[in-house]
């Protein structure tokens, strides 16, 4: 599904990203990790198009994707969530999933105003998909409060339910534990693997809380100071000397 070839930014002297490969296949959740510093938002920022990466391809379904906007990117299907939660805090919950739906559609604002029989079955359909994920992360009955006061775990998972109203087929979750408690953990755990399991949706996880890391991982990239250190499924990243050496023993 995702093939990322020797993908390198370089930001003026620092090359934050040096070549890095990695693939993601379908129905996989594969995580990135390393030290603080090592690359892997860069590496999210080049996948979404927020950054054009200064060497490498990214093949979506085939399809060379590095250097396209970010708003071309998640049409294709990759969405994603941010290390500091990015949501429209005066917005309702719901409303942050409508939103997301008419930014991901290009609804044509002509057909809006006057509001054609077409438009009003699309929004229809959103608002059943905003109500149907709600339920699912749990936030139905705050549908109506302001996102800005829901508690920091709540506000995580409305960030999930956001990417999910547009249908992805890759998840990208940039620390999603960041934050959480124990308890929230494990329910992000097990929506993650629902998400897998019910909705056929790949993951691509940057997280820094080992525990999650292994328990839902199919594999593991590691990267340090930029550089791909090793690859492979949890027991075996568990195992490599080098990743215990520059991460593992310290985390
Ligand atoms: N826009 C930018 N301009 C200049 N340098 C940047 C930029 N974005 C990131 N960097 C640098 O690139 C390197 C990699 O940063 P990045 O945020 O990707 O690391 P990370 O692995 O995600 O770290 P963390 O685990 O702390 O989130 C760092 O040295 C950082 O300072």
């Amino acid at each position: 599904m995702l093939d990322v070839q020797n993908l390198s930014m370089r930001f003026g002297g620092l090359l934050a990203v040096d070549q890095v490969s990695l693939d993601i296949q379908e129905h996989e959740i594969v995580s990135v990790i390393g030290p603080n510093g090592a690359g892997k938002t860069t590496v999210f920022n080049c996948l979404s198009g927020f950054y054009k990466p200064t060497g490498g391809k990214i093949l979506f379904e085939g399809r060379e994707v590095q250097g396209k906007p970010d708003y071309k990117i998640s049409r294709l299907g990759m969405v994603r969530t941010f290390q500091h939660v990015r949501l429209f805090n005066q917005m309702s919950v719901v409303e942050n999933l409508l939103v997301a739906q008419h930014r991901h559609l290009n609804t044509n604002l002509l057909a809006g105003l006057i509001k054609t029989p077409n438009y009003r079955e699309r929004e229809k359909k959103s608002l059943d998909r905003a109500a149907y994920w709600l339920d699912r992360v749990g936030l139905l009955e705050l549908a109506n409060r302001d996102a800005g006061n829901l508690a920091y775990g709540q506000q995580r998972r409305l960030e999930i339910a956001r990417c999910m109203v547009t249908e992805p087929k890759l998840l990208m979750l940039d620390e999603p534990a960041a934050g959480l408690n124990p308890a929230e953990t494990k329910e992000l755990n097990q929506l993650i693997v629902s998400l897998k399991e019910d909705y056929n949706v790949s993951v691509l996880l940057i997280e820094h809380d080992m525990s999650l890391v292994m328990d839902i991982s199919d594999r593991i990239t590691v990267i340090n100071q930029g550089r791909p250190l090793a690859s492979g499924t949890p027991s075996e990243v568990r195992q490599n000397d080098d990743v215990i050496k520059a991460y593992l023993g310290e985390a």
